[in-house]
């Protein structure tokens, strides 16, 4: 590790496959290195740094790395003691993002290469409703286990299998009772400082190996405090020096750092502070409205980007792992072929999975990542609203739109609270709503100690009731849709789990629905003594140490019935005519940006209407003249 944040260059976020089968492989370790704890590990005590002058608030970057990475003998035998290993866990992350796969990548030449990912690409368009058919290893019988095979005939098999599945349930609860009777024989470490020794430490700097040891061996106690915690000494006394060390260590104010901190167990919570140091993969979403993804990577991979598709559930996103030329100035990125768009960002669009000729709204749509995935899956047909409160964030929303080509959008700069008032009747609607930013640290870590308590009530205030007026927005009787998706890059439970148990209690005509996703952790359904609404448990929330991707949450709601609550139904049609002509009539987008060129694009989208009736079996001449109003204007209101 050069530094305590760095790049992750490898970590592609896992299948539900990989994932669960690490983590599986990660509890083995763990019962592993509990029994060599066992066997006599004695646990060395903490040393005080002296050296150091400054506070490690005040510390640089730098500082703390070259800290962090000049172990001196002692200081590194420190670390092989605890049982939570913070390198080794950084390591098991790594390999839980398939490093192999990477190392192949760079050992293979490029013709090997493109030959893997050729493969690979094959295997994408097959995978779906492919089993893996390889024969798993059979038990076998074998002299070490005290059976004699020529003895063995139907008549004694049976009892044979109950004596040894009873010796070895025998062994199982020998092997336990000795970890147990080893672990309560331990000596209690004491490893919370005495107040003499933390009245010590308040005139002497921060010895961030110091802190970094304790924060691990509290982790310890705290998940086995019965066995491990010291005569005399609180459950909360630990949490409360954890977290000041967690503040000390990674930089956080303490009410955020209590606040992440209660979201997981203390082991996840270290895991998850230690995630945010690390960068998330560089992620890119092929724009299927210009190109392929298997023609994207090969013109990639020809410039000397080293590259792999993201995993199963995706197959427009691509992991970066390398590149000689700058990913955001390619041709290609100039010519729309993709986009740079952190994986986590695709799961809100896969969840409202868009349909062709829909009128779609996407609330809170700038600068664009979402929208143009939306405009992408629906194949440029419908329309898609992208509204966006914020007037300077439009111009990057429009000019990703631009690029990627999406011709079916009309961009617009409501309060989206205005929404059903401005226009209703949508078909689907993705509110990614505005939000702490507590899901995407490793992005912006100013987020560590700039939110503050007012936040978690301001921002969750404001995400309500853009979640009702999304709601209100919908129209229930759509044929398709009807469907609503909140998402946020928080894993503050105020911005989420609360704020979809408040929608589903204001608005009686909505559920929530399985969001289809294929990874996810299942929401709260109660947290810190307050109860949710069971079906909360549908939506799904995204870790960066689970799944390497952004913090995030995903919650999908069907509309069944129209309420009080809705505009007429019948207006909005008319007003988003009414809007369409003002925009005409304005040229509101032509000021800053280049025209479309309506024209120009009119052959190719009447020739992929032909294209596509076709493969309809549906003659394009007969129902040219039945064209709705929904084509798309190329116009942004
Ligand atoms: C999380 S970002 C949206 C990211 C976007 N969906 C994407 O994928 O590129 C939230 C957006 O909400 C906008 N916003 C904040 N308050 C809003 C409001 N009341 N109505 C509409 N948009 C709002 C912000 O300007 C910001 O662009």
């Amino acid at each position: 590790m050069g530094s305590r944040r760095h790049k992750n260059k490898q970590g592609a976020p896992p299948s539900l496959d990989e994932f669960q089968a690490k983590r599986s492989k990660k509890s083995e370790h763990k019962g592993k290195s509990r029994s060599e704890d066992a066997d006599g590990k004695k646990h060395k005590s903490k040393r005080r740094a002296e050296s150091d002058t400054k506070t490690v608030s005040k510390r640089s970057k730098t500082e703390r790395v070259k800290k962090t990475v000049a172990k001196e003998p002692e200081q590194a035998e420190e670390e092989e003691l605890p049982e939570v290993d913070l390198e080794e866990l950084s390591k098991a992350k790594k390999t839980l993002f398939d490093d192999e796969a990477e190392e192949d990548l760079e050992e293979a030449g490029e013709d090997e290469f493109d030959e893997d990912l050729k493969d690979e690409f094959d295997l994408e368009q097959e995978y779906e409703g492919e089993d893996d058919d390889e024969e798993g290893e059979r038990p076998v019988f074998s002299d070490d286990e005290g059976v004699d095979m020529e003895d063995l005939n139907a008549a004694n098999m049976e009892a044979l299998s109950v004596k040894l599945d009873e010796e070895q349930a025998l062994e199982e609860e020998e092997a336990e009772k000795e970890l147990t009777e080893a672990a309560q024989l331990q000596p209690r470490a004491q490893i919370l400082p005495t107040e003499d020794e933390e009245e010590a430490l308040r005139d002497h700097p921060i010895d961030l190996n110091t802190v970094r040891t304790r924060m691990i061996e509290i982790v310890k106690v705290l998940e086995d405090f019965k066995n491990l915690g010291a005569e005399g000494r609180s459950r909360s006394e630990y949490v409360d020096r954890l977290l000041k060390d967690i503040c000390e260590y990674f930089g956080y104010s303490e009410f955020l750092a209590e606040k992440l901190f209660n979201l997981f167990s203390p082991t996840e919570a270290l895991e998850f502070f230690e995630a945010n140091e690390v960068s998330r993969p560089v992620t890119i979403r092929t724009n299927s409205l210009k190109t392929r993804r298997r023609d994207l990577a090969q013109t990639l991979v020809n410039r000397g980007v080293n590259l792999k598709p993201i995993g199963p559930w995706t197959k427009v996103g691509l992991q970066i792992f390398e590149s000689q030329v700058p990913i955001g100035a390619t041709p290609e990125y100039l010519a729309g072929h993709y986009i740079l768009q952190a994986a986590s960002s695709f799961l809100p669009v896969v969840a409202l999975d868009p349909h062709e000729n829909e009128r779609i709204l996407d609330m809170a749509a700038a600068p664009g990542g979402k929208t143009t995935y939306i405009s992408a899956m629906m194949k440029n047909t419908g329309c898609v609203f992208a509204n966006d409160a914020n007037k300077a964030r439009t111009k990057s929303l429009i000019a990703n739109i631009h690029r990627l080509g999406c011709t079916n959008t009309i961009v617009c700069n409501y309060d989206a609270r205005e929404f059903p008032k401005v226009i209703g009747g949508f078909d689907r609607i993705l509110l990614d709503a505005p939000c702490s930013g507590t899901g995407v640290i490793a992005k912006d870590q100013s987020v560590k100690v700039s939110r503050t308590d007012k936040d978690f009530m301001q921002i969750p205030h404001l995400q309500k009731q853009l979640l009702l007026s999304a709601i209100d927005s919908v129209d229930a009787n759509s044929k398709t849709g009807g469907i609503i998706v909140y998402s946020t890059c928080s894993v503050a439970v105020e911005e989420n789990e609360a704020v979809v148990d408040y929608a589903l209690r204001k608005r009686p005509n909505v559920k929530l629905v399985d969001a289809g996703l294929a990874i996810g952790k299942e929401a709260f359904v109660s947290y810190r003594g307050k109860k949710f609404h069971q079906s909360v448990k549908l939506a799904r929330r995204y870790y960066p140490h689970v799944y390497n991707v952004d913090g995030f949450f995903v919650a999908k709601f069907q509309k069944i019935a129209p309420s009080k609550h809705d505009d007429n139904q019948a207006n909005a049609r008319e007003k988003e005519n009414a809007a369409r002509q003002e925009a005409l009539e304005e040229g509101i987008i032509h000021d800053d940006f280049a025209d479309f060129g309506n024209e120009e694009d009119k052959k190719y989208i009447e020739k992929s209407r032909k294209v596509s009736l076709l493969k309809k079996g549906i003659d394009p001449k007969a129902t040219k003249k039945n064209q709705g109003p929904k084509s798309a204007t190329n116009k942004s209101a």
